[in-house]
């Protein structure tokens, strides 16, 4: 039997952001299982009551519980947070197969795409369980400075407002404030999408440009991602608040960030593989570029700042032709929704 009132909780996943996450829940009260499948890692967060390879110097809460055993951290947990990249999250989700029940709320934290079918990841939980609620969180949410326990805010992404109630309660504590929107398709591609900006604006820190080139950068950056984001369905408000504005910001400008850090170091001139090698985490704006540059030429969507990201990336462009790519686009509007590109 199953009881959904015990006041249990899973994070599935046991990286940087997981970890982080599961510390909140469980300071709130809630017993938390944190699942994850190095048993090493396991051990040594039952002795040392800390994560030293995801979240060094952040001591865990008492509350949680390590543990590679997936069916029953899931068993009888009132919400399941799915904390891996995107390029194992449909693997972990069919492995929940079985073990979910409809009343669990699943929640993802990831901020990536799944290349075939151009899923985001509340896609392939609503595709594997049509019957449960289901949401996002997604927001300025640098997994070293909550674990660290400063002040900083999140979204909950999500069409159900049970979704979005229960999450801003068990979320919310004294340095972390959860708001609530309802364009749940809109937050995740914030998320997602401000990666491949984080990726260029770390290059061009490494070419020393100044603070006029970054803040052209991020701005130009936030209109391309919600042109792209509009186009598949997305509210454009959205993208002035934390999954939007906040989360470039954030990611944009620190190098606590493993996606600018893949940037600064390609503009430093170490190859993409090097920087990947070195960061040791994962860093999805990378892929994401990948599969954005495809979807957006075949739909016909304007991103010449993807598109030079790309091309550095994946076809030997020089680093310096990121500026050329600000310069020498088209002309246009400002801001496109309150004058249309072309008028
Ligand atoms: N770290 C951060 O500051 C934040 C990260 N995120 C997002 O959260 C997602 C997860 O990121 P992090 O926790 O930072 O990643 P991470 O790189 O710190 O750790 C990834 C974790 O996932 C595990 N994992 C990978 N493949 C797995 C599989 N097939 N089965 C089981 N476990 C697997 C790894 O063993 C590791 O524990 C990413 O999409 C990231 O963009 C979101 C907000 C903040
Ligand atoms: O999403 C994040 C902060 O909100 C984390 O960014 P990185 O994955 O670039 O470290």
């Amino acid at each position: 039997m199953t009881d959904l009132n015990s006041n249990k909780a899973a994070v599935l996943g046991g990286g940087s952001f997981g970890t982080a996450v599961a510390n909140i829940l469980a300071a709130n009260g809630f017993q938390v299982d944190l699942w994850m499948r190095n048993e090493k890692t396991i051990e040594d967060i039952k002795q040392e009551r800390e994560n030293k390879q995801y979240l060094p110097g952040v001591k865990l809460h008492d509350n949680i519980q390590a543990t590679g055993d997936l069916e029953s951290a899931i068993k009888d947990s009132q919400v399941l947070f799915y904390a891996v990249p995107s390029k194992s999250f449909r693997e972990l989700v069919e492995r929940t197969q079985g073990l979910v029940v409809p009343e669990q709320m699943l929640i993802s934290t990831t901020k990536g795409i799944e290349p075939e079918g151009f899923n985001l990841m509340s896609d392939i939980l609503k595709g594997t369980f049509p019957s449960n609620p289901i949401g996002v969180i997604s927001g300025p949410n640098l997994a070293k400075e909550i674990g660290q326990g400063q002040p900083a805010a999140t979204v909950i992404g999500s069409k159900d407002k049970r979704v979005r109630d229960f999450i801003q309660k068990s979320l919310s504590c004294n340095f972390f404030r959860v708001y609530a929107n309802a364009d749940m398709y809109g937050v995740e591609l914030g998320g997602a999408l401000k990666n491949i900006y984080a990726v260029i604006t770390g290059m061009a820190a490494a070419l020393g440009f100044g603070e006029n080139t970054k803040a052209t950068l991020i701005t130009r950056s936030l209109a391309e991602m919600s042109r792209f984001a509009v186009s598949q369905g997305a509210n454009p408000m959205t993208f002035l608040g934390l999954a939007g504005v906040g989360d470039l910001v954030a990611t944009c400008v620190s190098p606590l960030s493993r996606n600018y850090r893949v940037g600064y170091a390609v503009g430093k001139g170490e190859t993409l593989e090097q920087a990947v090698e070195a960061l040791g985490e994962v860093a999805e704006g990378v892929n994401t570029v990948r599969y954005i540059y495809h979807e957006a030429n075949e739909q016909g969507i304007y991103m010449p700042l993807a598109s030079a990201l790309y091309a550095v990336l994946f076809e030997g462009a020089e680093v310096s032709q990121l500026a050329n790519s600000l310069m020498t686009g088209e002309y246009n509007t400002d801001v496109e929704f309150s004058l249309p590109r072309g008028a």
